[in-house]
């Protein structure tokens, strides 16, 4: 079935669907990983030369070298951090838990270092300005996180120069506005860059779903096909051991509706037959292909033949049992014949290819036609039963 449009919730500049948002996520994770690392690599740089400050404000002290040691800590923070995303580079989860944690112990430590070093707030609240919109934007984070960390660093860092009282009324003042004029640029910039993100990945979805589906049945088409979808079905069958059933079903008859009702009423019943094909299959597991003008593929994977033909069955009755409301009061119902083929459990050193199922299906669908129409036929396939037809 078509997927809807994916809403976007432009507060959090995620998707609404958490799904979505971790499809999106994981589709990034590469790129994502190897920027949170130059962030990461950045930050280490960032607080080992500013240690040069704590020397030059406090002299060669106890507390400057206390201060230095927290810094390394923080560096190696983040150098563990990287050495953490190396071993698990396809974990979007472990990249957010990497960018909050050095993110929230590094503004920790940078208010202890502010803490011992009164005189030089002016300073430090220049370079909070900057670390702000670094957590906004530089560190790839999920932004309601980036913004509560900003926010809280930006709060904590206020209620100690208001403890510590080092700043006039009016450079309190200042401090206060540039804060918050850096939250909000940084809050801004990084919004629209995760909006924007967003957006290009459910037009991909969009283009996607135009590449892959057919427009009059929603149903996949043959592009899937030739992308492997069922030679992949094949592999896993024969790894893990399980049954795989296709089913060729072919509308019967289908000329005559277009020759007595149109090519319009034609398409109307395709897409009635589609519906009831898809509700009637597993949603993501199962996959319904239009293989040809009124013929539909099923791959079933984990279904047995017996399974497969019950299916069919269930849908062979409900098709004749629906059929289609046309215009002016007209009503046309429809059979359907079908083939399965099955590679069982205990197939797993089967050669074959999934030309060879296919085939094999083809030949069912063929007993069915020839046995009068509006029946399932099938058997476990056999390389030889490819032949039989022949
Ligand atoms: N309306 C409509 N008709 C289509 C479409 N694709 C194929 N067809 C028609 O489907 C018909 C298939 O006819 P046949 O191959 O003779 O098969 P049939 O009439 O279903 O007969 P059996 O399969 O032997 O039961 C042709 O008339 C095609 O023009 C489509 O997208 N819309």
């Amino acid at each position: 079935m078509i997927a809807p449009t994916p809403v976007i919730d432009s507060q959090r500049a995620e998707f609404a669907d958490a799904a979505v948002e971790t499809r999106f996520n994981q589709h990034h994770i590469v790129r994502r990983v190897a920027q949170l690392n130059v962030s990461l690599l950045f930050c280490v740089a960032f607080y080992l030369a500013f240690a040069a400050t704590d020397l030059t404000t406090l002299g060669t002290t106890t507390t400057a070298f206390l201060l230095l040691t927290a810094r390394v800590m923080v560096a190696l923070l983040a150098v563990a951090g990287c050495i953490v995303l190396r071993q698990r580079r396809d974990s979007v989860p472990t990249a957010i838990a990497v960018a909050c944690t050095v993110e929230a112990v590094g503004m920790a430590v940078f208010m202890v270092l502010c803490w011992f070093q009164p005189d030089a707030t002016a300073w430090n609240a220049l370079s909070l300005d900057l670390m702000v919109v670094a957590i906004y934007i530089n560190v790839p984070n999920r932004l309601v996180y980036a913004t509560l960390i900003a926010l809280a660093s930006s709060a904590a860092f206020t209620a100690m120069v208001l403890v510590q009282q080092t700043l006039g009324t009016d450079d309190m003042v200042a401090m206060v506005l540039l804060l918050m004029l850096a939250n909000a640029l940084g809050y801004i910039g990084a919004r629209r860059y995760h909006l924007a993100q967003r957006e290009a990945f459910r037009s991909a979805l969009a283009l996607q779903q135009l590449a892959d589906r057919d427009p009059l049945t929603g149903c996949f088409n043959r592009r899937v096909l030739q992308k492997g979808v069922l030679e992949a079905e094949i592999t896993r069958a024969r790894r893990y051991g399980t049954s795989l059933s296709v089913v060729l079903c072919d509308i019967d008859h289908f000329k005559r509706i277009n020759d007595s009702h149109g090519h319009g009423a034609g398409d109307q019943v395709l897409a009635d037959f589609a519906v009831l094909l898809l509700a009637m299959t597993r949603d993501a597991v199962d996959s319904v292909i239009r293989y040809g003008g009124e013929e539909f593929l099923l791959i079933l994977p984990e279904t047995e033949l017996d399974g497969a033909i019950k299916l069919a069955e269930r849908i062979r009755l409900a098709a004749a049992d629906t059929g289609t409301q046309l215009e002016r009061g007209r009503h046309v119902t429809v059979t359907a014949s079908f083939g399965v083929a099955t590679i069982g459990p205990g197939q797993m050193h089967w050669q074959g290819t999934a030309a060879d199922l296919i085939d094999a299906a083809d030949t069912q669908l063929y007993r069915a036609k020839e046995g009068g129409r509006n029946c399932v036929r099938g058997m476990p396939f056999r390389p030889s039963a490819v032949q039989a037809r022949a």
